[in-house]
């Protein structure tokens, strides 16, 4: 399959992180850069430390040491156009943070449910993101609401049922919806078809698959799915014991691997 090349910008800078609780147990010495429009899928086993990364890289937890730097565009005014500021996550304070991450970022969580709030509708599920950045009109938000669960194939018609009536493949669609209806410039995805049927994630994907392409989204994915990764990431960092042991483009990492151990989960993938 043919990649595009990356000569964008820069959209995050990943530099010297480390967050350890015990030796080999957390992530260390870090150092990646993503550019925008870019996926960048964290492989590895269990316990190698994929999430501790990506709750870093995504303001949930402080590194020990390091820098996540964020390359932010902002629209100074239409006649001047835009542009870029270079924010230190953990340097700009909890409430810009949590700002960031409401108007510019999405998580999209491996349960649904961390992701949705169960008691309300679909419909505010996905509208209560796009008032948390000021739109307040009834009617466009409720045309967002159905807009994006078609794009995300749910039945526009069950926009006032609650998503504990969804299923489980339902409800991930549905927090894919609620996360990417903000056009967030940066997407952090922790295993998002894990825990789903085998053919529920099929579809899954390709759906991923296509929006992460259609809205040109950057994103860095979790997984220890090498399938998803395959799918959906353009370039990789494998991980063990906290380390990155081998990073590339996604075909050169799964068609040729050189690290011993990115050789044996390729070919505990390949062996029945
Ligand atoms: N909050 C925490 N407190 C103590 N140890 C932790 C904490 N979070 C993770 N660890 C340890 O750090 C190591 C890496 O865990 P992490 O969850 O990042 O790995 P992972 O690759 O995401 O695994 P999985 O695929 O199973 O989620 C593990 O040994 C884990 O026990």
């Amino acid at each position: 399959m043919k990649r595009p090349q990356l000569k964008r910008p820069a959209l995050l800078d990943a530099r010297n992180i480390t967050r350890l609780y015990g030796p080999n147990q957390g992530c260390q010495d870090i150092d990646f850069t993503l550019h925008q429009g870019e996926v960048l899928g964290i492989v590895g086993e269990s316990g190698s430390g994929k999430s501790t990364l990506l709750r870093v890289l995504s303001g949930l937890e402080a590194p020990d040491v390091g820098q996540v730097i964020y390359h932010s565009t902002q629209q100074a005014s239409a006649a001047a156009g835009s542009a870029t500021e270079s924010l230190d996550l953990y340097a700009i304070g909890e409430a810009r943070r949590r700002a960031l991450l409401r108007m510019e970022w999405g998580l999209v969580h491996q349960n649904p449910r961390d992701g949705l709030r169960l008691g309300v509708s679909a419909g505010a599920n996905v509208g209560e993101r796009l008032m948390a950045l000021g739109q307040r009109h009834y009617g466009d938000l409720r045309a967002a609401g159905q807009d994006w669960m078609e794009r995300v194939e749910l039945d526009p018609r069950r926009i006032d049922d609650a998503p504990r009536t969804f299923s489980g493949g339902m409800q991930q669609r549905l927090q894919i919806a609620r996360t990417l209806v903000t056009q967030p410039r940066l997407v952090f995805m922790d295993e998002p078809t894990g825990g789903l049927d085998v053919s529920v994630q099929a579809r899954l994907l390709d759906m991923l698959r296509t929006l992460t392409r259609e809205l040109g989204l950057s994103v860095i994915l979790v997984t220890h799915d090498l399938a998803v990764a395959r799918l959906l990431a353009h370039r990789l960092m494998v991980m063990r014991q906290g380390r990155v042991v081998e990073a590339g483009l996604t075909d050169q990492i799964l068609d040729d691997p050189q690290h011993p151990y990115t050789q044996l989960l390729v070919s505990s993938v390949l062996t029945p």
